[in-house]
């Protein structure tokens, strides 16, 4: 059953809404970010033929030996790219609380190109390091790339949504986006023959770090769970034809924690389930120079910011290299 207190966002009625009923609705995802940052997207206007593809090139990537896979395999610890194996990832590290590593696998793949002028030796060789592509099945690195290129769009649309919920000009954050270093990540948890270790879980609690993250899961899919405002585990529940979305860190940073980047993780299947789970991930990230800054518009006459400046970039370096072992 759908939990009927999810909130769904329509995303074309939104664009074609006339300036009072934007900010109408612009307000209403305040509300919903002021509680848990996460929401599903409708009528995203995303082909459904661009996610099938993504979606099905992930699973047969998945599905190939493991001695394959590893073709792809990331070169080193702490490199973003590429396949990342069974047991190599704690997100709940992330929050420094030790567990057992995630049972899941992934593969990753960063920006499609690199801007030009762009020469941040850091920069290059982390986010703009290049994807280690797999080399079967046929057609995945096309089918990724108009995925990738797909949600980059939403993504920038989405954060002009969040720009009139926070009462500002709709294309306020637009220059802190025009070569985001975003992340997909095709993520598959397969299905469970052993019991897990204490503690250990699909995807530990964590919260995402950058400023939006646009999740499909699968189709009627459980687990996805997060924590209410009152604190308790709910479920996010599958929406057909939405996306979830989820702020994260950097929002919260941005708003001086006006938005909450809420705890989130992966259960396991129920006890007797065994169940495989796949899910697309993309983890929105301003522009590596970006400098994420306290909005005026999130602080009250005065009042000091809770957080310092950062650079997009360099913030997200370090949180990602917290969580790979
Ligand atoms: O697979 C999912 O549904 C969520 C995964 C997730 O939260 C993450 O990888 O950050
Ligand atoms: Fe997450």
């Amino acid at each position: 059953m759908q939990n009927p207190t999810f909130p769904v966002f329509d995303l074309g009625q939104f664009e074609k809404a006339s300036p009072e009923e934007k900010a109408a609705r612009g307000a209403e995802v305040d509300r919903i970010c002021r509680g848990t940052g996460f929401l599903a997207v409708k009528n995203h206007g995303i082909s459904q033929a661009v996610i099938d593809a993504a979606w099905s090139k992930a699973r047969a990537f998945f599905d190939l030996p493991p001695e394959q896979k590893q073709r792809s395999k990331a070169p080193y610890k702490g490199y973003p790219y590429g396949y990342l194996g069974p047991e190599l990832e704690a997100l709940a590290k992330s929050r420094n609380v030790d567990t057992p590593p995630d049972l899941k696998e992934s593969f990753n793949g960063g920006p499609l190109s690199v801007p030009p002028g762009m020469s941040d030796p850091e920069a290059l060789a982390f986010c703009y390091a290049e994807t280690i592509w797999p080399e079967a099945p046929d057609g995945f690195i096309h089918a990724w790339k108009a995925y990738y290129a797909a949600l980059e769009d939403l993504a920038l649309r989405i954060m002009r949504v969040f720009a009139t919920a926070l009462g500002l000009p709709e294309t306020y954050f637009d220059t802190y986006l025009d070569a985001p270093i975003s992340a997909l990540r095709a993520l598959n948890y397969p299905e469970q023959h052993v019991a897990p270790k204490p503690g250990q879980i699909r995807a530990g609690a964590h919260t995402d770090y950058g400023s939006l993250t646009i999740l499909l899961p699968q189709a009627g899919s459980r687990g996805l769970q997060i924590v209410t405002p009152g604190g308790e585990w709910t479920e996010v529940p599958p929406i057909a034809g939405a996306f979830v979305i989820n702020i994260g860190d950097l929002m919260a940073r941005w708003t001086n924690d006006r938005w909450v980047s809420t705890v989130h993780r992966v259960v396991n299947p129920a006890a007797g389930g065994r169940d495989r789970r796949q899910s697309m991930a993309f983890f929105h990230q301003p522009n590596w120079d970006a400098e994420i800054k306290v909005l005026d518009a999130c602080l009250a006459d005065g009042e000091p910011p809770k957080y310092g400046p950062v650079r997009s970039g360099p913030y997200l370096m370090a949180k990602f290299k917290a969580t790979t072992k």
